[in-house]
């Protein structure tokens, strides 16, 4: 097993930023442990452990409350790593799965007892081997009340996945923004095609995560924030951020989480803004109930 990956910071320093009470780490992960919870045979990369002791511990060092936990796709379509994460946090965490197409009404009810609250379609090539948009629509359609559906794509494909995402029902949600790129800046072909997909509908809502991924300059990731700021600033009602610990395949470039939660102010200058980011937007998918 030596080539199982470590992608995380061993000890990520203390935040500058202090989030607001109540901060949501809306885009998180937790692989295994695998001895309780295997790895996907299809899976494209085999981590080691990373679960909801070391998350949990990430989250009260950082300044955080809660979390939403987003099934990897290292664990394929067995959401039960993401479930157990869920139960052991004490109402702290709810989540995102991945189900098989032909899940059933009583699996569906099952997650939602669980703390799912929405499903993820990935159209990464490098992580998942087939997306079969036909069989995403009809899951799409027989969703829990209040659940969304969450979207992993490059910019590259977003024109090409506009007529299969205009047919979803249910609000979505986009990792990462599409992965655009930030090096274009903020009124650059990425930002701008993302900017008309945000028109188009005001049930789509984003992440704006991941300058480790995006912003190819490194930390501070510079390009990042002068390209996401504006973003937030003018859909401030329909944007999450979030971790997205233990960052899956940057063991080459691992992020420390400390600075990832120093980049907020940078794209959220406001307290106001802050709020929204961090609090009110995330209850709003997650805990509309206690909103
Ligand atoms: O964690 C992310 O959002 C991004 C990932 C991993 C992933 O999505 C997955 O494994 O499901 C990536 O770009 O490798």
């Amino acid at each position: 097993m030596s080539d199982r990956i470590v992608s995380w910071h061993g000890a990520p320093s203390k935040p500058l930023y202090t989030p607001p009470a109540g901060a949501i780490d809306a885009h998180c992960h937790v692989f295994g442990p695998m001895a309780q919870f295997p790895f996907s045979a299809k899976a494209k990369y085999l981590p080691e452990d990373a679960g909801p002791d070391m998350l949990f511990a990430l989250r009260d060092h950082l300044g955080f409350a809660r979390n939403v936990i987003v099934q990897a796709s290292c664990h394929g379509t067995n959401n039960a790593a993401t479930l157990d994460a869920i139960a052991k946090s004490e109402g702290k965490a709810r989540g995102v799965a991945v189900v098989d197409p032909a899940i059933s009404e009583s699996e569906l009810a099952a997650l939602h007892e669980g703390g799912i609250r929405g499903i993820r379609f990935n159209f990464l090539k490098r992580l998942v081997d087939d997306a079969p948009k036909d069989k995403f629509l009809e899951v799409a359609n027989r969703l829990p009340k209040g659940w969304h559906v969450v979207i992993y794509f490059e910019a590259d494909i977003l024109e090409e996945l506009r007529p299969f995402m205009d047919a979803i029902p249910v609000p979505l949600v986009i990792d990462h923004m599409g992965r655009p790129d930030v090096t274009q800046g903020p009124d650059g072909p990425d930002m701008k095609a993302f900017r008309a997909f945000l028109n188009s509908r005001d049930d789509i809502w984003f992440k704006a995560t991941c300058p480790d991924r995006l912003d190819p300059t490194g930390d501070p990731w510079d390009a990042f924030a002068e390209a996401v700021a504006p973003l937030v600033a003018d859909y401030q009602d329909r944007v999450l951020w979030g971790t997205d610990w233990p960052h899956p395949n940057m063991q080459d470039a691992i992020p420390d989480d400390g600075h990832l939660v120093d980049m907020i102010p940078r794209i959220a200058p406001t307290p106001e803004l802050q709020r929204k980011l961090l609090v009110t937007n995330p209850m709003r998918l997650y805990w509309p109930e206690e909103m």
